[in-house]
């Protein structure tokens, strides 16, 4: 793989004095959807923590366009765009406040038009754009989110546990969405215990046990992608 956005090579975390992540390898490209599924408590969070730097690593190698978080935090953070599972946003402001007030945070200057334009290719309404994001869904707060990722037009973006609490309308955009960032050549590292979720749109699923990938399957080019049954007796063997 030529110049990947993310390279994790025998990554080690620990908390709480326990090794969490334990040995976990994985490397991503621009472009790529990669699905990282794991039963809970098996390190996944961790994992995203360690690559935006929240928590420092004590052994192997991680790299976010060629920089380690340890000694370039703010290269790399400029570099990621992170949706938590409950994306965060100012309850008083509207969509089109939030994105203004995060995108100056982030040193990022968008027009209005650009603005609106990326509120469109999401699929928020337009009586939405001015309306205070505390009425808002899950749906519509992480479709601002989505929007302030494509703003900010980083080469890398983590998700955790995007779906959850979607409905299967909403997921199916979201995943939409998520092969639309995909094509423009974002790399997309995605937390998810939606498995059927995963084999629609990622390029590559993990399945992560004991702090490392015990398992990965490709996409193939045929439908269905994934061999389902596959998946599910992986799944169901590091239960
Ligand atoms: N602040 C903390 N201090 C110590 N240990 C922690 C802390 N937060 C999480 N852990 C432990 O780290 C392990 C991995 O947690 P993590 O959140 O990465 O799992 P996960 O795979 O994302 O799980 P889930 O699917 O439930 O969200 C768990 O055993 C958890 O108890």
């Amino acid at each position: 793989m030529s110049n990947p956005v993310l390279v994790i090579d025998q990554l080690v975390v620990e908390r709480g004095g326990r090794r969490i992540v334990n040995g976990l390898s994985l490397t991503l490209a621009a472009g790529e959807i990669y699905a990282l599924l794991g039963g809970n408590g098996a390190g996944k969070s961790t994992t995203l923590f360690a690559i935006l730097g929240f928590l420092a690593r004590s052994g192997g190698v991680l790299t976010i366009g060629g920089q380690d978080p340890a000694n370039a935090i703010d290269a790399v953070r400029a570099q990621i765009a992170y949706l938590p599972e409950n994306v965060a946003l100012y309850d008083h402001l509207t969509a089109r406040e939030n994105v203004d007030y995060l995108l100056k945070i982030a040193d990022c200057r968008r027009s209005r038009d650009e603005i609106e334009a990326a509120f469109q290719s999401v699929g928020l309404a337009a009586r939405a754009w001015d309306q205070r994001a505390g009425s808002f869904s899950k749906g519509m707060r992480q479709k601002t989110a989505i929007a302030l990722a494509m703003l900010r037009d980083t080469p890398l973006l983590l998700l955790d546990e995007p779906t959850s609490g979607l409905d299967p309308a909403a997921s199916a955009d979201f995943h939409a969405l998520l092969e639309t960032l995909a094509a423009r050549g974002v790399a997309v590292l995605m937390v998810t215990h939606d498995l059927l979720g995963a084999a629609d749109t990622a390029d590559r699923i993990g399945l992560i046990s004991e702090g490392r990938i015990a398992s990965e399957w490709s996409a193939g080019s045929a439908e269905p992608r994934f061999d389902l049954n596959a998946l599910h007796d992986g799944f169901a063997r590091v239960r």
